[in-house]
């Protein structure tokens, strides 16, 4: 959880994401919240309910990406999930937990990370002993490891191929019994049981340079209280966890509807407890949901947020709108956030050794290209400007191997030559770019 203030939280997203201030201040406040509520203590603090939010903008505005960077930022369990996928043929009722039960693994992935790192060097030295087995059996004598151990330091023997028992992974088959969602319980602790009775290994052929990662995961692992880890995550998934459920506005009820679809009405019936707060089973426990943030997010070209459940649009209470992006946006989008897609292909290209640079112009014809595009084919928003980048760097990417220590200037002219006339064609167009 970070103790940033609304305002640091914003200027970090700037870092990002260009524009869109409205929604950076609400999911700014609603983090802030949760760091609020973690300060009060007792009962009040279990009354203290996440003001859930809903983002409405066309697509490829940055609303998942202010979402993804903000739980990032806060070192938050995140999961998206796109609404439309519960009215597909087959779905059951209460499959919308499976968010929560996702979620959870996701929070149980970052805690074991963060503990890993915990245990770091006990597990590297462990790791480290290792490998001398596998290279010079585990009943060799202190002299010969020490040796060893040296080169291995050294990375003198990084190619060398050893044999080592690895983890067979979590292959555990998961039944899930229609209409009993959560039965796969049952299935799964079997597995854990087994697990537990000596795991079953499986031997790998590896360099010494790749089991290393793998080594010392395993090491650290075994140094870790897995039942504490998962309460731990748990914990977190309960009070600091993030839902973005896309295309919300895609369950509201229209006339029409498909046979065989499940009813839109439904699916906004049965996520409504999970946001009001519900508890969920999983495997690995009862997960509670009051607590998680929930952000919403949808076009609403057709339906309208008051389109929702009443219920629904309750607990959706923080609206914001995102803005279609500007020529102007398009421009910043392309340079300034901290991994631009320019300087993404800056970066990919000097590992070929070629220096890669875009005149003022050309990232005006870039952003002309996109806009052009998206207003003639279809509106993608932000997204269009990989696919022109893509196109119209597909020349120097190609060659870039046998252009060691050669520079590339890509200017308006460059920009026009390769896509202009692509981008005034709405046939081509709408399949190239
Ligand atoms: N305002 C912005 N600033 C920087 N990058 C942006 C911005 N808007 C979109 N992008 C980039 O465009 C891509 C798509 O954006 P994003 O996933 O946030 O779309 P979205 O608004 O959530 O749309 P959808 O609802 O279709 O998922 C991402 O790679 C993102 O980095």
């Amino acid at each position: 959880m970070t103790d940033f203030s609304p305002r640091e939280i914003v200027s970090e997203l700037d870092r990002f994401i260009v524009g869109q201030a409205d929604a950076k201040r609400a999911v700014a406040i609603a983090l802030r919240n949760r760091w609020r509520r973690l300060q009060l203590e007792g009962a009040l603090r279990e009354e203290v309910l996440p003001k859930n939010i809903l983002m409405i903008g066309p697509t490829g505005v940055g609303k998942t990406e202010i979402a993804r960077r903000l739980a990032k930022l806060a070192g938050a369990p995140f999961l998206k999930v796109e609404a439309t996928k519960f009215t597909e043929v087959g779905y059951v009722g209460r499959d919308v937990e499976q968010i929560i039960r996702d979620l959870v693994e996701v929070g149980i992935a970052q805690v074991r990370e963060k503990k890993r790192k915990d245990v770091q060097a006990r597990a590297q030295i462990a790791a480290e002993e290792r490998v001398l087995d596998a290279l010079v059996g585990p009943g060799s004598g202190p002299a010969t490891r020490d040796s060893f151990r040296k080169k291995l330091r050294a990375g003198e023997l990084n190619d060398k191929e050893i044999e080592i028992e690895t983890q067979a992974g979590s292959g555990t088959p998961m039944f899930e019994i229609p209409g009993m969602p959560g039965a796969q319980i049952g299935a799964v602790s079997l597995g854990d049981i087994f697990g537990k009775m000596g795991g079953r290994t499986k031997t790998r052929r590896l360099t010494v340079a790749d089991s290393h990662e793998i080594l010392v995961n395993e090491e650290a692992d075994k140094l870790l209280d897995n039942d504490q880890l998962v309460q731990e995550a748990i914990a977190v998934v309960e009070n600091n966890g993030i839902v973005f459920l896309d295309e919300i506005d895609k369950i509201c009820v229209r006339d029409g509807r498909s046979g065989g679809e499940v009813s839109r009405e439904g699916v906004q019936r049965d996520l409504l407890p999970l946001i009001e707060g519900t508890t969920v089973t999983t495997k690995h426990g009862a997960v509670k949901t009051e607590h998680i943030l929930f952000i919403a997010s949808g076009a609403f070209h057709i339906a309208k947020p008051s389109d929702l459940l009443p219920e629904l649009q309750g607990r959706l209470p923080i609206r914001v709108e995102l803005n279609a992006l500007s020529r102007d946006d398009m421009r910043r989008i392309l340079t300034e956030p901290e991994a631009s897609l320019i300087k993404q292909y800056v970066a990919l290209m000097k590992t070929e050794g070629v220096t890669l640079e875009f005149s003022d112009d050309a990232i005006d014809a870039l952003a002309d290209v996109a806009v052009a595009v998206n207003s003639t084919v279809e509106n993608i928003g932000a997204r269009r400007l990989q696919t022109v980048m893509e196109r119209v760097l597909d020349e120097i990417s190609f060659v870039a191997p046998d252009r060691h220590g050669e520079t590339f200037r890509v200017d308006a002219d460059y920009v026009k030559t390769n896509v202009g006339d692509l981008a005034k064609n709405t046939d081509l167009s709408r399949f190239i770019l």
